[in-house]
């Protein structure tokens, strides 16, 4: 299969996870004869200082005439504390969600056993998670009428939802649920909040085309308090956009660090794979970054255009760092490895398990394929 894939390395520790996944490609496509043809394009702060813009046409145009997309991550301290700037690197890959039409952004959290001691939470109440969060990912309050009155002392963000906007995602996580643990958790506030209550009312009907799948609903405050009291209850969890960008941050400190969730962000026609994380500018060029967010991107990526043992090497491959310990100092604080070399030895361990491919038995703890 030949794959056109945009690279959108992005700020802070942005391109130095990102080198890592592509070194991963790169050994995908030497180990099982696939194809990618990689094209770099810049985003957010770094495209700004080049071109005035967080998403320059061109990187747009790319985005759209590629299979997939790869980014890395955007943000820049000098913006996140000039609340004055009109231009902002994060309306670049909001503008990018929306241009590309990618409405269901899917977040897995899973907790691994080499790292249950590195969680804060007790082993006991974490061991054994596995859910997925499907984030609405172009609606919301991240994309609705912003307002500043001329004093500049009143502000307001409008959320809104359409049915369309909730019907389509909500049948992608109904879906995703049938092929899993067949649970949905709505997550809203629907006690307080006119839109939720849209959401309860659309998600509740298409539910009943989903009989074989249980549904149930929690306010986004519990929720929050579930998450980490008791994390295995959850299957799929169907969300809008703003409490899934808050739950899945908090999703991560079950798995031990932020630095190992992946997401698909998908539409109609466009897909773009990235870490959860952001561009954590406090450790640009120091080569501590963890990769493995962006190198089990790309096995979600490859999950998603059909190439599942491709997908599985990566996983297994990732699955044997964690349990070397050849893992990036936020995982170990004694760590001798850096960004580079655990990228090295994910890559190197990419091997061919054709003749070997026990997808369903194979003892690796990273989850079942969460694309659907
Ligand atoms: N998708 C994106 O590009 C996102 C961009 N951002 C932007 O990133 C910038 C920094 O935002 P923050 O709130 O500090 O979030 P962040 O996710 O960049 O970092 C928060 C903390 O998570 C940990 N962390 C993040 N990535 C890690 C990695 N690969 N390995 C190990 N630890 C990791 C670090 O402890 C870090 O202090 C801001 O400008 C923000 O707007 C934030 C979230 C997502
Ligand atoms: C620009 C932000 C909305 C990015 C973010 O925090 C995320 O998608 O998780
Ligand atoms: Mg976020």
């Amino acid at each position: 299969m030949t794959l056109k894939i945009a690279l959108l390395p992005g700020d802070g520790v942005g391109p130095e996870v990102l080198a890592q996944a592509v070194k991963c490609l790169k050994a995908v496509e030497e180990t099982f004869n696939q194809h990618f043809i990689f094209k770099e394009a810049p985003v957010g702060a770094i495209a700004i200082e080049k071109t005035g813009t967080p998403l320059p046409d061109a990187t747009l145009t790319l985005c759209k005439e590629s299979d997939a997309v790869l980014f890395g991550a955007i943000g820049d301290p000098k913006y996140d504390n000039d609340p004055d700037a009109k231009v902002r690197p994060e309306q670049g890959l909001l503008q990018l969600r929306k241009e590309l039409g990618l409405f269901a952004n899917i977040r897995p959290v899973l907790s691994h056993p080499t790292l249950l001691d590195k969680s804060p939470l007790k082993k006991k109440v974490i061991n054994g998670t596995d859910f997925v969060i499907y984030r609405e990912l172009t609606g919301g309050i991240y994309f609705g009428e912003k307002k500043l009155n001329p004093e500049g002392t009143v502000a307001s963000d409008l959320c809104e939802y359409s049915e369309n906007e909730i019907s389509r995602i909500a049948h992608l996580a109904f879906k995703a649920a049938k092929g899993r643990k067949k649970k949905l958790t709505l997550v809203d506030k629907a006690n307080v909040l006119e839109s939720s209550r849209l959401w309860r009312k659309v998600v509740t009907k298409i539910g009943e085309s989903y009989p074989e799948v249980a549904l149930d609903f929690l306010f986004v405050d519990n929720a929050a308090m579930q998450i980490i009291l008791n994390p295995k209850q959850f299957d799929v969890i169907l969300t809008e956009n703003m409490f899934g960008d808050i739950i899945s941050d908090e999703g991560s400190v079950i798995g031990g660090s932020i630095g190992l969730l992946a997401s698909a962000s998908v539409g109609e026609e466009n897909a773009l794979f990235e870490p959860i994380h952001g561009s954590y500018p406090q450790a640009k060029g120091k080569d501590i970054a963890n990769p493995i967010a962006s190198i089990l991107s790309v096995a979600m990526l490859l999950e998603h255009f059909g190439l599942a043992e491709e997908a599985w090497a990566v996983k297994k491959a990732v699955d044997k760092s964690l349990k070397k310990g050849i893992v990036t100092p936020d995982l170990n604080e004694n760590s001798q490895y850096g960004t580079n070399q655990v990228g090295d030895f994910i890559a190197h361990n990419i091997v061919d398990i054709e003749d070997d491919f026990r997808m369903n038995d194979e003892n690796i703890d990273l989850g079942k394929s969460t694309i659907i």
